[in-house]
């Protein structure tokens, strides 16, 4: 998709917008995002946000440093609250379930969805473990059946033909685009529905950012994608939703093509045309 970043005072997209439109409204939210707010001790980072997630779609969260988009999408799979100071108020439902509900079991929802990071962070064991790690938690013992979700993933994460003849040697002799799709295999290998992923090339070279870039247009097919990035063209490139956060408000969600050419919030426009951030 090749997006023109200046937004454009007419819109000419309406058919395609209007497909686009038909093929989201016949699909599912795997989130419903309500009244959403948290405070880091008494500083509030994210305000009254509500955001929809729909499946099989990718949706990208743009802004600028600090507006919350890593405390955002680390909320959605309660990674957050592993910092002690942090005070939630609102709902978070997945699949129609509250998951800030006292009785929501976080292992359940981390068994679903699944996370990359922006640094890849392979484990110090070889590339097969990497994978087999995830499952074998799960109780899979059988190695015949281990061998195969290994396969699955790898292959799911675009990188099986560069490691099936070293899959005994450690994860960190591969390079980092390498390490970061035996992250995202790790993370296939849950089987997962929803895929998480903070700035998941920002430390990757173009070659290996466009391998990703490659794999996540891939991946919507079977999974939900959230994707923060800095970077407004791969927003552009590879999400079906934007959604631009900025001091801890979402000004604005809305497929990509139309967030970018005709953004219905001047702020928007002029975080997306440069003129601040
Ligand atoms: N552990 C923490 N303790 C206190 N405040 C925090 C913590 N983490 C983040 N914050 C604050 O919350 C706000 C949102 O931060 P967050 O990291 O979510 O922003 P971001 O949009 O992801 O930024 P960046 O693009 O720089 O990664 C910022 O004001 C930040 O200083």
């Amino acid at each position: 998709m090749s997006i023109d970043l200046k937004p454009k005072t007419t819109n000419t997209n309406t058919n395609v917008e209007q497909v686009e439109n038909n093929q989201s409204a016949s699909k599912r939210n795997v989130y419903e995002v309500e009244n959403f707010n948290l405070w880091y001790g008494s500083d509030q980072a994210l305000k009254n946000v509500d955001f929809n997630i729909v499946e099989n779609e990718v949706t990208a969260i743009i802004g600028p440093s600090g507006c919350g988009k890593s405390t955002f999408i680390k909320s959605l799979n309660r990674m957050i609250e592993l910092i002690p100071i942090v005070r939630v108020s609102g709902s978070i439902k997945y699949r129609g379930e509250n998951t800030l509900d006292k009785k929501y079991e976080v292992e359940r929802l981390r068994t679903k969805v699944g996370m990359v990071f922006q640094k890849p962070n392979p484990f110090p064991k070889s590339i097969y473990e990497n994978v087999a790690y995830g499952p074998r938690i799960h109780g899979i013992k059988n190695k015949k059946m281990l061998d195969e979700i290994v396969e699955k993933s790898l292959r799911g994460a675009a990188i099986w033909d560069e490691v099936k003849d070293r899959l005994k040697e450690n994860a960190f002799g591969l390079s980092g685009g390498q390490q970061q799709r035996i992250c995202i295999a790790r993370c296939l290998a849950i089987e997962p529905d929803v895929i998480l992923m903070d700035e998941p090339t920002s430390a990757l070279d173009p070659i290996s950012t466009l391998k990703v870039e490659e794999l996540v247009q891939e991946l919507k097919k079977s999974y939900s994608i959230v994707i923060v990035t800095h970077n407004m063209q791969q927003a552009a490139r590879i999400s079906d939703k934007t959604a631009f956060f900025l001091n801890g408000e979402l000004i604005e969600l809305d497929n990509t093509n139309q967030l970018f050419s005709n953004p219905a919030d001047k702020r928007t426009e002029d975080y997306i045309t440069g003129r601040f951030g």
